[in-house]
């Protein structure tokens, strides 16, 4: 592929402050003159929410399977990236989503406990080579974060879903599986401390696009 522009993700656990950011970093881009595409995972496309939407849904009358589960993350990515991912980079646009495969690595992999070869080699199958450029790992411990959750359906009034409902051991695990591939990807994966107040995050969001952009132009 033609790849003109730059993919930048948002990662991290629940309630860590992905979607605030993340209109944070699309303003402080489209600022300095750069097309953004903003987009989340699992979803993006009007089928791929579709398929977010069974992902989220909590329906306890039918489980789950892990594997169907781990698919469908896979299916969705696909979709996205053939509709809307793929283009975009190839007209010189950055795509800044929310969430991707650190994701599935973090949630079916650490979360779930499935195997990460078998993650990777749907990596490999769907993605064809395309990985993010960069990805914006925000991190604080599990407990302040479910906190923040508690607190935003407290005043949006909604109702937690299918991952939202999990245990605080599995949100644990999610976290260790997304430090551990920042371990490995240090070039690619910055680590942030989003316990801090909004200013000192964005801050630091700030300086680190601040360097990669200065590095890429
Ligand atoms: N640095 C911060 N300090 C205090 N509160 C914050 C901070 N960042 C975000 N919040 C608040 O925490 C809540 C969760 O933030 P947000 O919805 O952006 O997180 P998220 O990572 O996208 O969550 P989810 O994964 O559940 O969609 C919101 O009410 C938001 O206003
Ligand atoms: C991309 C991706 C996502 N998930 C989970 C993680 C979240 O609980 C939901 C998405 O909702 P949010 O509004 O972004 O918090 O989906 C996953 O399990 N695996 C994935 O690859």
């Amino acid at each position: 592929m033609n790849r003109r522009g730059r993919f930048i993700t948002l990662e991290g656990g629940e309630g860590v402050g992905k979607s605030t950011n993340l209109d944070w970093v699309c303003d402080w881009l489209t600022e300095r003159g750069i097309e953004v595409v903003r987009t989340r995972e699992p979803g993006g496309t009007p089928r791929a929410e579709a398929i977010r939407a069974l992902l989220l849904d909590p329906a306890p009358q039918e489980p789950l399977d892990d594997d169907a589960e781990l698919l469908l993350v896979f299916a969705a990515r696909a979709q996205h990236l053939a509709r809307v991912i793929r283009p975009a980079l190839a007209r010189g646009a950055w795509v800044i989503c929310d969430r991707f495969t650190d994701a599935t690595f973090a949630y079916q992999g650490g979360g779930r406990g499935l195997d990460m070869q078998r993650i990777a080699t749907l990596e490999t199958l769907v993605q064809r080579g395309l990985t993010p450029d960069l990805t914006l790992l925000l991190d604080m411990p599990v407990d302040a974060a479910q906190a923040r959750v508690d607190h935003r359906l407290g005043q949006a009034g909604g109702q937690r879903d299918r991952f939202e409902r999990e245990r605080l051991a599995f949100f644990q695990a999610v976290r260790e599986a997304y430090l551990a591939r920042a371990a490995a990807e240090p070039a690619r994966v910055a680590v942030i401390d989003a316990s801090r107040p909004l200013t000192a995050v964005q801050a630091e969001l700030g300086e680190y696009l601040e360097r990669q952009v200065a590095q890429w132009r």
